[in-house]
């Protein structure tokens, strides 16, 4: 319950619960965990970029302003992931992947990770052939939906786009795709959903207070925890022994996991490579790479219905540079400002309403002139950047234009919804590749409408591990 001398400002720490009892109250009571860390910096912190915490065991502070973030992103002494029972039972008790690791294990395998992605995946032509396929199968199924009666009604929009996002990374990973319908797609979509239900950006109940995965497993969510990770890790390594069995008569196969598979084989088990670590980096990437990138495009898409104009702007542009008669391509992007613009402001309405991936500091430091003991989680408030009013007029606006000077895309240095530095997001390039091919494929073909006598998108947002658009439903129709 004794604060280090010069930990950041924040409420009194109070035993074995810490600050848990004041944030669970006012994240009840503002119904969101960054208005719950609002009212507590506008409290404690009025003059101190960085609001410091204890939650059960851990010390956390949240970062809240551009140069502190700044400052803490470069800062290799807080280029930890954090440790503990949360971060490894996901793997299985031991510490695997690229998302939440640290030291050489995480160097090594985000280096093998971005060459083989960039040769095979995320390189331009590969990425973008993947996402133009998706977009075709997504506009096949959006001409049947609305073919249909209930159409009529509206189709709802803020889920839409998980199938196919999650279709281009599964492609990367394992060379499939599943159909919307699929019985493999539902359950995958189904233990995505898991996976994210009960957690929140620094953790979940248990684990800050480890006590509880012993003593109330079901409360504190470790039940569910190990219950569905024990999923995933199945589904994973079920499609690992189709693609070992296959490898000798796949030797095109580009995807992924026959990458790493082949490589085990040619040199082994050995330092960080092994069979363990392919499945903690495929389920990596599913954490990593689908809420992230659908919710962006549906808060896009939400933004869209409500302003007519925007969506036009973009229909001119689209008509303009591509026509209509052949589907968007990669090709196009650089004549397109708008509509880039527009996937970048999908993103900053999804990242500026969450926080980034909590870092770990690796051994005593300092930030902002305050100390930071070793093992404290650090984490961007990424709200107070990208909707900050200095920065960003009228955050809660969808503008493109703020990203649009004499005719041509510009991103202020401001705007890092990916972060920056060694842990900058692994997935950026392939996320605004897909977010432009299915946003302009979409509003290429048709137009998404406000549902006569219903009430536009709502501004407010649904909290959770990802910030989600509220609900909504568009009426779309075909351009014709
Ligand atoms: C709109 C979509 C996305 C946003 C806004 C986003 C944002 C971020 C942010 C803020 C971080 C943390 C940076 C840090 O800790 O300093 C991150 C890390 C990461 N992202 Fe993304 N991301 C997106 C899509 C993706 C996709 C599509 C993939 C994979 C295919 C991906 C893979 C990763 C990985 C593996 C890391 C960990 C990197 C490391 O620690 O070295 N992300 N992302």
């Amino acid at each position: 319950t004794v604060k280090p001398r010069k930990f950041p400002p924040g409420p009194k720490w109070f035993p074995i619960v810490g600050n848990a009892g004041e944030v669970n109250k006012l994240r009840e009571k503002t119904g969101y965990l960054y208005k719950a860390v609002k009212e507590l910096c506008n409290t404690y912190c009025k003059d101190s970029p960085l609001l410091g915490l204890k939650i059960g065991k851990d010390k956390i502070v949240m970062v809240n302003s551009l140069d502190a973030n700044k400052e803490m992103l470069y800062n290799e002494d807080i280029d930890g992931r954090p440790k503990g029972i949360f971060y490894q039972t996901r793997t299985w008790g031991e510490r695997k992947g690229v998302l939440l690791t640290d030291g050489e294990l995480w160097k090594e395998q985000r280096r093998f990770l971005i060459k083989h992605l960039k040769e095979f995946g995320f390189g331009r032509k590969g990425m973008g052939d993947i996402a133009c396929t998706e977009a075709s199968f997504m506009l096949d199924d959006v001409a049947n939906l609305i073919s249909k009666d209930g159409a009529k009604n509206g189709i709802y929009m803020h889920n839409f786009f998980n199938t196919y996002i999650l279709n281009t990374l599964w492609t990367m990973m394992a060379g499939i795709r599943y159909q919307a319908s699929d019985p493999q797609m539902i359950i995958l979509q189904d233990l995505l959903f898991d996976l994210f239900r009960n957690v929140d950006m620094v953790g979940a109940l248990f684990s800050h207070f480890p006590i509880l995965a012993t003593i109330a497993p079901k409360m504190s969510g470790y039940k569910d925890f190990i219950r569905t990770h024990k999923r995933i890790w199945r589904f994973l390594r079920e499609e690992i022994a189709r693609h070992k069995e296959n490898l000798d008569e796949d030797v095109d196969s580009r995807d992924f996991m026959g990458v790493y598979l082949r490589n085990l084989r040619e040199h082994g088990e050995r330092d960080t490579y092994s069979e363990g670590q392919l499945v903690a980096m495929c389920m990596d990437m599913f954490m990593a790479g689908t809420e992230t990138t659908s919710k962006s495009m549906s808060f896009g898409f939400s933004y869209l219905v409500r302003n007519q104009t925007v969506q036009r702007k973009a229909q001119e542009e689209i008509d303009r540079v591509i026509g209509r008669n052949r589907l968007p391509t990669l090709d196009d992007r650089p004549n397109m400002p708008y509509n880039e613009a527009i996937v970048h402001e999908s993103v900053r309405h999804f990242m500026g309403r969450t926080f980034g991936v909590p870092h770990r500091a690796l051994r005593h430091t300092t930030l902002a002139g305050y100390n930071i003991p070793e093992d404290t989680m650090v984490v961007s408030n990424f709200t107070n950047i990208l909707m900050d009013e200095t920065l960003f007029p009228e955050p809660y606006t969808f503008q493109p234009e703020r990203f649009i000077v004499d005719g041509k895309l510009s991103l202020p240095e401001h705007y890092f919804p990916f972060g920056l530095s060694k842990h900058r997001c692994m997935g950026d390039v392939l996320a605004k590749c897909n977010i432009f091919i299915f946003t302009t494929s979409m509003l290429q073909k048709f137009s998404f409408l406000p549902v006569p006598g219903e009430p536009l998108p709502s501004l407010d947002h649904i909290d959770g591990a990802t910030p989600s658009a509220a609900p909504f439903k568009a009426l779309v129709m075909p351009r014709t």
